[in-house]
């Protein structure tokens, strides 16, 4: 399938998507967001694939919602059209996903860069919701979700300065999970998606929809959740392949039933 805004290839088990709108910084319009579904979408119908990285360009992972393709919406466009509600298609993806930041990852930058199951960021990036600067509030999640990820002193502060975040305070603050130099960007984001798609994917799967379930959820309910799967788990090839090569001092060799 030919793509306009995306690149899109596969390595080795890893389905990589690179946003490719060098000239805007990679804003997030309307089409990158129907590019983004259908490769997400192949590459979850693909059995082959068992992970999948989006990455931008080293200046820019994504500088934000179009501003030039929003700004003349009216009130009644937004509302009736349910403005940006196609990005939460994207959260229910359900093979694993990695962010690989690297530059500005700014207001729909930072937010799709959230909806991942995780980000690895580069030294040099750089995390914000500006749209406070625009006369807007962030739209696609992020007083949602960076106040999960980083409490609400520090989204208080983004979201009502505009202030950005640099990979130091953004790792401290528990919003990327790595840093690493801006050269290793890519190999090291590679690397850990191929690392996931080497394991049982059902059991990847199922750790993934685990951990979003305590967003969601009381700690009681997520515990019964997490059992109820954790017992299903015992219903895969996968589980007695993988305790028999701890058993058997061998590398195991899931089959993803
Ligand atoms: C989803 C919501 C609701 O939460 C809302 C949003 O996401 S609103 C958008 C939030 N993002 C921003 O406000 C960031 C806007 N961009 C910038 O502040 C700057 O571009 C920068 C600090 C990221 C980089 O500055 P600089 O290096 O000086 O590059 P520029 O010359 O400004 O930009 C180059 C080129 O890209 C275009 N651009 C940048 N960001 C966007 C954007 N979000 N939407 C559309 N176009 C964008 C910029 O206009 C330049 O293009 P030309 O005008 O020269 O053609």
């Amino acid at each position: 399938m030919a793509y306009e805004t995306i690149i899109v290839e596969t390595r080795s088990k890893v389905g990589l998507v690179t946003l490719n709108r060098p000239k805007a910084l990679n804003a997030l319009n309307s089409q990158v967001l129907a590019d983004l579904l259908a490769s997400c979408r192949a590459f979850e119908a693909d059995a082959d694939i068992g992970a999948i990285v989006i990455t931008g360009s080293e200046k820019a992972f994504a500088a934000g919602a179009d501003i030039k393709e929003m700004q003349s919406k009216s009130y009644v466009d937004a509302y009736m059209e349910d403005f940006f509600s196609g990005w939460e298609d994207f959260t229910r993806i359900r093979k694993p996903i990695i962010a690989a930041v690297s530059g500005y990852a700014l207001g729909g930058g930072c937010e799709l860069a959230m909806m991942c199951d995780f980000i690895i960021a580069s030294d040099n990036a750089k995390f914000g919701q500006p749209e406070i600067t625009l006369g807007v509030m962030p739209g696609m999640g992020g007083s949602q979700r960076l106040t999960r990820f980083v409490g609400k002193a520090k989204a208080m502060d983004m979201c009502l300065t505009g202030r950005m975040m640099d990979a130091a305070e953004a790792e401290r603050t528990g919003l990327v999970s790595r840093v690493v130099a801006t050269s290793d960007l890519l190999e090291e984001a590679l690397k850990a998606a191929a690392k996931i798609a080497g394991f049982s994917l059902p059991a990847v799967m199922m750790a993934k929809e685990a951990v979003n379930r305590a967003y969601e959820t009381t700690l009681s309910e997520g515990l019964r959740f997490e059992r109820r799967l954790f017992h299903s788990m015992f219903a895969l090839e996968d589980q007695k392949e993988g305790m028999a090569a701890f058993t058997e001092k061998r590398q195991a060799n899931f089959k993803n039933r």
